[in-house]
């Protein structure tokens, strides 16, 4: 028995709710829904879980396959995209001609790029939906490289590109080392970078990447968030005189989520301290008395003592056990009956018995 009509009809059904939604609540020129209310939020991942079960009942197996291999060329198109800095080469609203960015492109860098693999490069990436062509040979921005033209997802694909990717291929040669090191500089990121640093360490000696690191953890981070301000009953804990340890808090991404979220919780942001000089130059106003930044080595033991709650945000994923170990034992003088250590992070399920969907994954 087919079982696409009933799909079909839980998506029509879906979509209809959302649209009502969108006709009441969004300006009119607004396609995105990320962030809705919570009851809008879970129609949405629902109608997206619906469409990927669609999809794959519609997909032969060949085609879904093609479209997890053939990621090398996404990723040469990505490649020469950050490399000549493309989003920043096409105005905010307008178009430029191939021509005009080549020439551009070559007088500013000294380079002689050629205007046709650039064409069928951007071309490529106008499949994905990055750009758009307004006429036969002019290029636009669309609503995707549009945010690729502002800080932050520019940074990511930056730190994917550059800092992530060179190790990634690095991984096989980790794997196979007789060493089976779990030391955080001996790692497929050793290997790649040619560095004994470990990878936040290496960041510090590289101020630029290291800035650059930081903005893209934000904004990457930001979906998360939201999560993380549903995964803990922080309504029991936000009264006067709390305080919540952020403990390797990045820029304080997280630390002013919460703090904008709550009335009473002071947060205090820990970590290396040119991270801590950078998130305390970029919190917003208003927050000064609510979040606090100071500098701190998580393997050392935890200066801040008795608090509520000690948050461990997307940490213990860059350590292996020995090190976790470490960072968890170094808080235990701090922690008085009730104070809570919280853990969050990433995490597959013991069974991955199906694909998964975008929510499911995180
Ligand atoms: C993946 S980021 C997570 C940042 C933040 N908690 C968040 O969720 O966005 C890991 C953080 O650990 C910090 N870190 C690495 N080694 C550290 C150490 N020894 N002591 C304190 N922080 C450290 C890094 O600087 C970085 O900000």
């Amino acid at each position: 028995m087919s079982e696409l009509r009933p799909l079909a009809s839980s998506i029509c059904k879906i979509a209809d709710q959302i649209d009502r939604y969108k006709q009441s609540t969004y300006p009119e020129n607004q396609q995105w829904l990320e962030g809705g209310d919570k009851g809008l939020e879970q129609a949405r991942q629902t109608l997206l879980g619906d469409l990927e079960a669609m999809k794959k009942q519609l997909q032969s197996p060949e085609e879904v396959l093609s479209d997890i291999l053939y990621f090398p060329a996404d990723l040469a198109s990505l490649l020469i995209i950050h490399n000549i800095n493309l989003p920043q080469r096409i105005p905010p609203s307008g178009s430029i001609s191939y021509d005009e960015l080549v020439v551009s492109y070559n007088t500013e860098t000294g380079t002689c790029v050629e205007e046709d693999p650039l064409r069928r490069i951007i071309r490529y990436a106008i499949t994905r939906g990055i750009f758009r062509e307004v006429k036969p040979d002019r290029v636009a921005h669309s609503e995707l490289s549009l945010l690729l033209r502002g800080p932050g997802l520019f940074d990511l694909l930056g730190v994917s590109l550059q800092d992530l990717l060179p190790a990634v291929l690095r991984l096989p040669d980790a794997l196979n080392s007789p060493r089976q090191s779990i030391e955080p500089n001996e790692t497929a990121f050793n290997l790649a970078h040619g560095t004994d640093l470990p990878l936040y360490r290496f960041l510090q000696q590289h101020p630029e990447r290291a800035k650059r690191f930081g903005r893209a953890m934000s904004r990457g981070h930001h979906v998360d968030d939201q999560y993380l301000l549903e995964a803990f009953p922080w309504a029991e804990y936000d009264r006067p005189g709390m305080r919540v340890v952020d403990v390797g808090g990045g820029h304080g991404n997280a630390a002013v989520f919460l703090a904008s979220s709550t009335k009473h919780i002071h947060l205090t942001v820990q970590d290396l301290g040119h991270i801590v000089a950078a998130g305390k130059a970029m919190l917003p106003q208003g927050l000064q008395g609510s979040v606090d930044f100071t500098p701190h080595n998580f393997f050392d033991e935890q200066p801040v003592k008795y608090a509520g709650v000690y948050l461990l945000a997307r940490i213990m994923l860059n350590w292996s056990d020995k090190y976790c170990l470490k960072i968890l034992r170094a808080l235990v003088p701090a922690l008085k009956v009730g104070s809570k250590v919280l853990i969050y992070e990433h995490v597959f399920d013991d069974k991955a018995d199906k694909p998964r969907s975008h929510q499911e994954k995180w």
